[in-house]
């Protein structure tokens, strides 16, 4: 099961995800109490251990922002949320760059991974980084195929049983993991990819 726990804005962060056998960690750029500036940005990716993917995550910043983030924090990959259309993937991999497609599964939902060039797909709630969690009766007849993440509202508690019902590649977790918003509890995160196991 592949774990990414997003929103880490501090060294400490990064050092308790990854020694408790985090995939991936997400830094955020988008409008968010979790956001980090980019020299922040840069100093937690010289900080991850290599083998743990750092994404940055950003919603509907143009995409030349997005490519300058990307570059100049050092980010592995780029995670998409919002109304971004094909063109503005494409625009990304003719960079150079890996992505990461966001997005809520409303009817119509492209929910195949790889479809739009992206190597995962994260599937969560309407709201990204809200705590919100989504019904996941709306997988039946549109059950994602390949690298897909789970996400929206998970946390240590509740992470088994949405993995076993909605049977993913992998879970993301940002708000779950918190102590307050924006500040991550090491005891949750520890817990988090304990329970994922
Ligand atoms: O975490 C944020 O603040 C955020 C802001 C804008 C876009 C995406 C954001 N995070 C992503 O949201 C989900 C986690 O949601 P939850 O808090 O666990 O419900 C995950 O994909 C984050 O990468």
């Amino acid at each position: 099961m592949f774990a990414k726990i997003c929103g880490l804005r501090t060294e400490a962060d990064v050092e308790v995800a990854a020694e408790a056998g985090a995939d991936a960690i997400g830094l955020v750029f988008a409008a968010s109490p979790r956001r980090v500036d980019v020299a922040t940005a840069a100093r937690l990716v010289k900080a991850t251990p290599p083998g743990v993917l750092v994404v940055g995550v950003f919603k509907d910043q143009p995409v030349d922002e997005v490519a300058e983030l990307a570059a100049a924090s050092g980010v592995a990959a780029v995670q998409l949320h919002g109304s971004y259309p094909r063109e503005a993937f494409d625009a990304l991999a003719a960079r150079g760059t890996r992505l990461v497609r966001a997005t809520s599964l409303t009817p119509g939902t492209e929910t195949a991974t790889g479809a739009w060039g992206e190597e995962m797909l994260i599937l969560d709630s309407p709201t990204p980084g809200s705590g919100q969690r989504w019904d996941l009766r709306a997988l039946e007849g549109n059950r994602p195929t390949g690298q897909w993440l789970l996400s929206g509202g998970l946390d240590p508690d509740n992470v088994a049983e949405a993995i076993a019902r909605a049977r993913p590649w992998g879970v993301d977790a940002s708000s779950g993991i918190e102590s307050t918003r924006g500040t991550k509890d090491h005891g949750l995160v520890r817990a988090f990819l304990q329970a994922c196991r």
